[in-house]
């Protein structure tokens, strides 16, 4: 039996208390770690940021990139780095919660799908063997209530999370094993009905923004 790996995020019990917020873990895998939480962002967080991603994209079409490629068919946008208050209060409390500095964030993304829209199985570092400051962890926060499918599907663990307002997934691939690393394949699945909206927290290993 092997010695189980140091994790960057060590959250026993049922929740993590950041300065603002108390957040509820409802599931968990350990080797990955994978935790899904509750009550990460509030109703009127997640839908202020749905109407800022929603009027930015329509306004100055700035990072709005419809993919046409296979592997994401959804719409994105990175969010400038603290752009505004809402902002600031999800990076700092985001930052809290997955235990890495702010100076490490990449902007946070958030991406909307539509009906029939997915994200192929992926990981979310790169592989290639020369990168220097690569990502280490993820959280996929949902901003709405997804009608039908939209799940985060991990394959690999043949594990499911469903998307719900307010809720996120959070996963981190920093193991000297590379078969955790490697565990933590992960896709949006289509969304059958409705539309889905959720912005995402990579980390960086090293400094990432130079403001901070
Ligand atoms: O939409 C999802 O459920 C997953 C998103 C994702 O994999 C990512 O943003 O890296
Ligand atoms: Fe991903």
């Amino acid at each position: 039996m092997s010695i189980k790996e140091q994790a960057i995020l060590r959250a026993g019990g049922n929740r993590i208390r950041t300065a603002d917020r108390e957040i509820s873990i409802i599931g968990r895998i350990e080797e990955p770690l994978i935790l899904i939480l509750a009550n990460v962002l509030s109703g009127t967080e997640c839908e202020a940021l749905i109407d800022f991603a929603q009027d930015r994209m329509q306004r100055a079409k700035i990072g709005n990139s419809h993919v046409v490629s296979d592997i994401r068919t959804s719409s994105g946008m990175f969010v400038e780095e603290s752009e505004n208050a809402l902002i600031q209060t999800v990076e700092a409390r985001v930052s809290e919660l997955m235990h890495i500095p702010v100076s490490h964030a990449e902007p946070l993304q958030i991406l909307h799908y539509q009906a029939g829209e997915q994200y192929r199985p992926h990981v979310d570092y790169f592989s290639s063997e020369n990168v220097v400051n690569n990502r280490i962890s993820t959280l996929v926060m949902y901003l709405n209530d997804v009608e039908e499918g939209g799940e985060t599907y991990f394959p690999s663990l043949q594990f499911t999370v469903m998307p719900r307002k307010g809720s996120a997934v959070y996963f981190e691939y920093f193991y000297n094993d590379p078969r955790f690393n490697e565990l933590t394949l992960h896709a949006g699945n289509p969304v059958a009905a409705g539309e889905k909206w959720v912005a995402t927290q990579w980390m960086r290993r090293q400094r990432y923004r130079d403001d901070r």
